[in-house]
C-alpha cells in the first residue's frame, strides 16, 4: 500500500504561537502607537494567515490595512517565532509514532515558508516533517483543496491515502474539497462551531494515533495504528 498521510495544520494544531504573534504584534502598536493586543484578541483572528490578522487587528481599532505595517509585523515575527510559542502536549512523540508506523507527516499551514521552517526548528520538530506546504509555497492556499493536494504532490504522496487535522474552518473545507477525511482539533483555537463537517473531532493531539487510522478504515483503506512506546511521557511539549 501507498505510505499513508497525516497532514497537520499549524497553529492551533500542532503549536500554540498565540504568545509569539501578540508579542510581535504589540511592538507594531507600540510604534503606531495603538492599543495592545491580547492573546485572547489574536486568537480570534487566526486562521486566515498574517496578513489578514494585521488587518482585523487594524480595523478593530479604526485603521484601513497598512501594507507596510504587515510587512514589519512578518519580518519580526520570523525573527522571533519560536520564543514564546510552545507544541501542543504530545505532539513530540505522536509524530515519532506515526513515521515509526510507516506515516507521512506533513504540515499545512497559511503561516509563509520562511516562519514555518524558523519556527519549527526552534522547537525542534521540523526534523519530524516529510513535508512543508505553506501559505506562500503554492498560488493557492486553504480553504482551497489545492493547498492540500500540492501540499501531497510535492511530497511525493500524490496517491496516499490522507487525514487532514485542522482547528479551523478552512481546514475543514480543504479536506472536504480534497475528499480528505478530516478531524477536527478541539484543542486549539477554533470555536467548535468551526468543526462542522469535520468526520471525527479530537481533544488531545495523541487521539490522532487513533482517530487517523480509525478516519480512514471508514472509507475502506487501512492504515497501521502508530504505537506511543511506552514509558514515553504523553504530556510534554
Ligand atoms: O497564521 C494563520 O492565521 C493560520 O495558520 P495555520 O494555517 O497554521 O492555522
Amino acid at each position: 500500500m501507498t505510505r499513508p498521510a497525516l497532514i497537520l495544520d499549524l497553529d492551533g494544531t500542532v503549536v500554540d504561537a498565540v504568545p509569539d504573534f501578540a508579542a510581535a504584534m504589540n511592538r507594531l502598536m507600540v510604534e503606531l502607537g495603538l492599543r495592545s493586543v491580547t492573546g485572547p484578541e489574536i486568537a480570534g483572528y487566526l486562521g486566515d494567515g498574517p496578513r489578514k490578522l494585521v488587518e482585523r487587528v487594524l480595523a478593530a481599532r479604526g485603521l484601513p490595512m497598512i501594507e507596510a505595517a504587515h510587512d514589519r509585523f512578518l519580518a519580526d515575527y520570523t525573527a522571533h517565532a519560536a520564543e514564546l510559542t510552545t507544541a501542543f502536549p504530545g505532539v513530540a512523540e505522536t509524530l515519532d509514532a506515526f513515521r515509526a508506523a510507516g506515516w507521512a507527516v506533513l504540515v499545512c499551514t497559511k503561516k509563509p515558508e520562511a516562519a514555518t521552517r524558523a519556527m519549527l526548528a526552534g522547537l525542534g520538530l521540523l526534523d519530524r516533517f516529510d513535508g512543508i506546504g505553506a501559505g506562500d509555497s503554492f498560488a493557492v492556499s486553504k480553504p482551497d483543496p489545492r493547498h492540500l493536494t500540492m501540499t501531497l504532490a510535492a511530497a511525493g504522496l500524490d496517491r496516499a491515502p490522507a487525514v487532514m487535522v485542522g482547528d479551523h474552518a478552512n481546514d475543514v473545507a480543504a479536506a472536504r474539497g480534497a475528499g480528505l477525511p478530516c478531524i477536527f482539533a478541539g484543542w486549539g483555537h477554533g470555536p467548535a462551531r468551526m468543526a462542522a463537517g469535520a468526520d471525527l473531532v479530537a481533544t488531545r493531539f495523541a487521539e490522532l494515533v487513533r482517530m487517523a487510522p480509525q478516519a480512514l478504515a471508514a472509507r475502506g483503506v487501512s492504515a497501521p495504528m502508530p504505537q506511543v512506546r511506552a514509558g514515553q511521557p504523553t504530556t510534554r511539549s
